[in-house]
């Protein structure tokens, strides 16, 4: 990080820029307070030049937390990281003050590195990459309580400053709603060729009205919503093997939902306690449940975005 921002800059786009008490004695107060740092971001352009060889950057986003966005981003990257070989897929967490990646994706304990090219994202396999705050942080339990224009910096330093090298399918987690960090994100990845948004859902009525206005917001800040996938929709159980709706819908569910707003439905995925278990214990369900239907569904979600994006 630029160790030079102070803890409560208001940043270079704001009407207090230069002028806000946290200004005294910032090397930038001068230029901030004369307009001229609000007029072109030096980032935007960094981040388009560092992504220049990332065929298709996807954000994954959601209304509500805990609706299983984190957890749909990593195994879609081990999906379509699984189904060719030379496909470089890679993970970006910007989910600053709750990064999960690295325990998802089992790989808790590495380090980043700094080389003269960027900083190394850690592999979780050879096609598979993933940076996170999650790493520089000393412990997985330190807070990180930053203000807005600190959490841009970061993203975009992330966004310019990893050397990810060819990529096919960059996947960005983000925090849930709409935030600094999803406004900081769209400006950068917009200026560098987004492809567009995920939208991970439950089919629970109070998460399908946050999807609404996740919708709302890609609209106006003009990100393609590639499409939304539903997630914990119908559990199977194991033993008597029925199916029981776990959050039944009221008003015609996830689909309803995306007619009515003209989005594609990307499909439905169950409810598996071992996408659970492996998640937390950062293990492989490809490996670990091969048989997990589960698998089946996310399946045809790859198949579905996968196809989107060669088409977009
Ligand atoms: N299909 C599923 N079956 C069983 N458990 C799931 C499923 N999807 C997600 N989970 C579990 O639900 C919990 C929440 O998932 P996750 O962290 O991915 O949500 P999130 O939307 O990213 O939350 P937040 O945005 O708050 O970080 C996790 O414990 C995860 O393992």
């Amino acid at each position: 990080m630029d160790s030079n921002v102070p803890e409560h800059c208001p940043g270079t786009q704001s009407d207090d820029a230069g002028k806000a008490s946290a200004c005294a004695g910032c090397p930038n107060q001068t230029i901030c307070a004369s307009g001229e740092a609000k007029v072109v971001d030096p980032g935007l352009e960094l981040v388009k030049q560092s992504l220049g060889n990332v065929r298709n950057k996807i954000l994954v986003l959601s209304g509500k937390g805990g609706v299983g966005k984190s957890t749909i981003t990593a195994l879609l990257s081990r999906s379509l990281a699984l189904n060719d070989q030379d496909t470089n897929v890679a993970v970006l967490d910007i989910d600053i003050c709750g990064p999960s990646q690295p325990r998802v994706l089992g790989v808790l304990n590495e380090q980043v590195h700094q080389s003269g090219s960027g900083w190394s994202p850690v592999y979780v396999e050879d096609n598979l990459s993933v940076m996170s705050i999650g790493f520089l942080l000393g412990s997985p339990d330190d807070a990180v309580i930053w203000r807005g224009p600190k959490k841009n910096g970061m993203i975009r330093q992330f966004l310019s400053e990893v050397d990810w090298g060819n990529l096919d399918y960059l996947l960005i987690d983000t925090p849930p709603g709409t935030s600094d960090e999803h406004l900081s994100a769209t400006t950068y990845l917009s200026n560098a060729g987004l492809t567009g948004a995920i939208i991970v859902t439950t089919p629970q009525e109070v998460a399908l009205l946050d999807v609404r206005k996740e919708i709302d917001f890609c609209r106006k800040v003009s990100v393609k919503v590639l499409g939304v996938v539903e997630n914990m929709a119908l559990f199977v159980c194991p033993g008597c093997k029925t199916v029981t709706e776990i959050f039944p819908a009221k008003t015609g569910g996830t689909k309803q939902m995306c007619l009515d707003m003209e989005v594609p439905f990307l499909g439905s995925l169950p409810l598996d306690p071992k996408i659970a278990r492996c998640c937390d214990e950062g293990k492989d369900i490809f490996t670990e449940f091969p048989d997990s239907p589960y698998l089946d569904s996310l399946k045809n979600v790859t198949d579905k975005i996968r196809k989107l994006c060669n088409t977009s």
